[in-house]
């Protein structure tokens, strides 16, 4: 789900630019693979569409025209017209953040800053970043970004975004430049757009512990598949892909450098800055490294964390 202002501005653009969407630096990508929209405050992806193949045809064969947008035979899968992303219309004022898209949380997950008292999801997400560089081929397009300030006094985070007609992947890289080990949790805080997130089943996470955060933390088994039909926050023990189905369509959601998958919608008790009428139109599954999973890393050491949505029929 795209805001319509957002999505004036992507209809304007002719290939790739920058633009300013709600105060903030914005890069657009409309092309023959897709559209993309990456806030510059926090490397958060805001909006992916890919002009997929026709069932049966190879992403890698799609008849491309030379002018922006989908091409012949390469359409949006039918209910996802509006990008795979959900973003609310009504975000928050800066210094505030944008509910949506695909937030990067870090250098660390919810409330699990070193002191207990950082902001929710870490620093990350309300920072400046820059653009480091964009590689721009004709099936897709790489964005890399740094953030323009020091976020943590060892560790350094990077974000990579590869977005074609194919998948969208993203890569939070985090390298320990400093001395001594350091905790790590993090997480890409995918916000899908869905028909309805009471029509959502999650597939994938049938026997796996789960922490319910809605109730202390306890721990219990997830029975079967997970149905969506009320408030959720589980941080799931898992590192195995998921498939989303919200009757629409069914989206895979694989990651790397992760073992804890969060699920989360707050059902009616929405936030501030999410209008009741699109209350209902996401849900946040999340590839995070969390109390589950914290990462120790030692000094001149990487950590990679990376989620990849795809098409189910189109997944390898
Ligand atoms: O910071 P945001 O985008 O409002 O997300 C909040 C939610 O993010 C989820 O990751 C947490 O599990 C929830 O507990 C939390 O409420």
């Amino acid at each position: 789900m795209i805001p319509d202002s957002l999505r004036q501005l992507l209809d304007a653009t002719q290939g790739q630019r920058e633009a300013e969407w709600q105060e903030r630096r914005v890069l657009l990508f409309n092309a023959d693979w897709g559209e993309l929209a990456v806030s510059l405050q926090g490397a958060q992806i805001l909006h992916y569409l890919p002009f997929a193949p026709e069932p049966g045809r190879a992403a890698g064969d799609l008849p491309f025209a030379p002018e922006a947008g989908p091409a012949a035979g390469a359409q949006p899968a039918p209910g996802t017209e509006d990008g795979w992303l959900w973003v609310t219309p009504t975000p928050q004022a800066l210094p505030g953040t944008i509910r949506g898209g695909i937030p990067v949380c870090w250098p660390w997950f919810a409330d699990e800053s070193p002191d207990g008292r950082g902001p929710m999801h870490g620093t990350a997400r309300q920072a400046e970043w820059r653009l480091d560089g964009i590689d721009e081929e004709e099936e897709g397009v790489e964005v890399h970004l740094s953030p323009t300030t020091r976020l943590d006094e060892q560790l350094a985070p990077r974000v990579m975004i590869h977005a074609s007609a194919r998948r969208l992947h993203v890569e939070l890289i985090t390298e320990h430049l400093g001395e001594t080990p350091v905790k790590l949790t993090a997480a890409l805080h995918s916000y899908l757009s869905v028909a309805h997130t009471h029509q959502c089943r999650i597939e994938g996470l049938a026997g796996a512990r789960y922490l319910d955060k809605r109730q202390d933390f306890s721990e219990a088994h997830q029975q079967g598949e997970l149905g969506v039909r009320g408030p959720l926050d589980r941080i799931y023990e898992s590192n195995r892909p998921v498939v989303l189905d919200d009757g629409a369509r069914r989206l895979q959601i694989a990651k790397q450098g992760s073992d804890s998958t969060v699920v989360w919608h707050p059902d009616a008790d929405l936030p501030d800055d999410t209008p009741t009428d699109v209350g209902y139109r996401f849900l946040c599954i999340e590839a995070a490294c969390t109390r589950i999973d914290p990462v120790w890393l030692v000094p001149g050491a990487q950590h990679l964390l990376a989620t990849t949505l795809t098409r189910e029929d189109l997944a390898q």
